[in-house]
């Protein structure tokens, strides 16, 4: 068991704002972004996790001290929280905040890749693994994601789901393998966005909803994809490469 006490290294705690992604996209939600990742995709649109770049940002706060701050930022205009990275699962200390939040009747969703398991995954309702495709430069421990998502499964989890970023064909070879091997898990795709430093966001949504319309054809012409929903970054459309929202 978690005793509360292990500090959580946090690199930004916003909101509320819309889940911009995925399985829960639209709800509003508050974030926690954790420090640290162990994997380094090559078009991470939070590499200030893991690069360094934010190193001064790090804090590290224990559940409580979150709590506090979520409180101040939101008060009584939410009911939810994602805690995102970076990679969460990376950090065992999380058990401590997801037991917290669920104390005060907050509903917890989490963004991992699948790549490390921790027992508080378990408390999470909604749970999104996203495996990498082969653009991010990432190598999938299949035997891991197994392990991963058929114990969440098995465990009678009821808030699990998959979601791919596709850049090209290769990477949409990917989701499909992905997709088949866990049929009854629900499947998401996103498209990737490759364009992280534009600060112009009318150029950038342009380029979004072509990618966009790009895998939307994609899972149109996939007899193995009846089943996918296909997602933009909702948040990217609307505020662009703008952190924190
Ligand atoms: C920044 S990651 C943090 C959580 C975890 N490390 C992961 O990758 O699942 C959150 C989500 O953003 C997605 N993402 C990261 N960079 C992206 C990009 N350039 N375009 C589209 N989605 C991206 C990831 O695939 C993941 O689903
Ligand atoms: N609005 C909003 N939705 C998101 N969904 C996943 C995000 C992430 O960075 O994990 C994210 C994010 O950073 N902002
Ligand atoms: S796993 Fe997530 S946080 Fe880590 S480098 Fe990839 S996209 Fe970024
Ligand atoms: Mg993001």
């Amino acid at each position: 068991m978690d005793d509360g006490v292990n500090p959580i290294p946090v690199l930004e705690i916003f909101g509320p704002t819309i889940q911009g992604e995925g399985m829960v996209i639209g709800q509003k939600t508050m974030f926690v972004r954790t420090a640290g990742c162990d994997y380094r995709c090559s078009w991470c649109d939070s590499a200030f996790t893991w690069d360094g770049s934010a190193r001064d940002e790090i804090q590290l706060l224990s559940a409580e001290a979150i709590w506090q701050e979520l409180y101040r930022l939101g008060e009584d205009r939410f009911s939810h929280v994602t805690i995102s990275g970076g990679n969460p699962a990376l950090i065992e200390g999380i058990g401590a905040l997801v037991s917290l939040l669920q104390e005060k009747g907050i509903r917890t969703a989490v963004e991992t890749q699948g790549s490390r398991w921790q027992d508080w995954l378990m408390q999470i309702d909604d749970v999104t693994i996203s495996p990498k495709p082969p653009s991010s430069g990432m190598k999938t421990d299949l035997d891991m994601l197994d392990q991963i998502v058929h114990r969440l499964v098995d465990g009678g989890h009821d808030g699990v789901s998959l979601k791919v970023v596709v850049f090209n064909d290769e990477d949409f070879a990917y989701a499909r393998r992905i997709h088949s091997r866990y049929p009854a898990v629900p499947f998401y795709l996103q498209p990737g966005n490759g364009d992280l430093t534009d600060a112009n966001t009318d150029l950038l949504r342009e380029k979004l909803l072509k990618s966009f319309e790009w895998l939307i054809d994609q899972a149109m012409s996939a007899a193995d994809m009846n089943d996918a929903k296909v997602l933009p970054q909702l948040h990217a459309l609307v505020w662009g490469n703008k952190r924190g929202v």
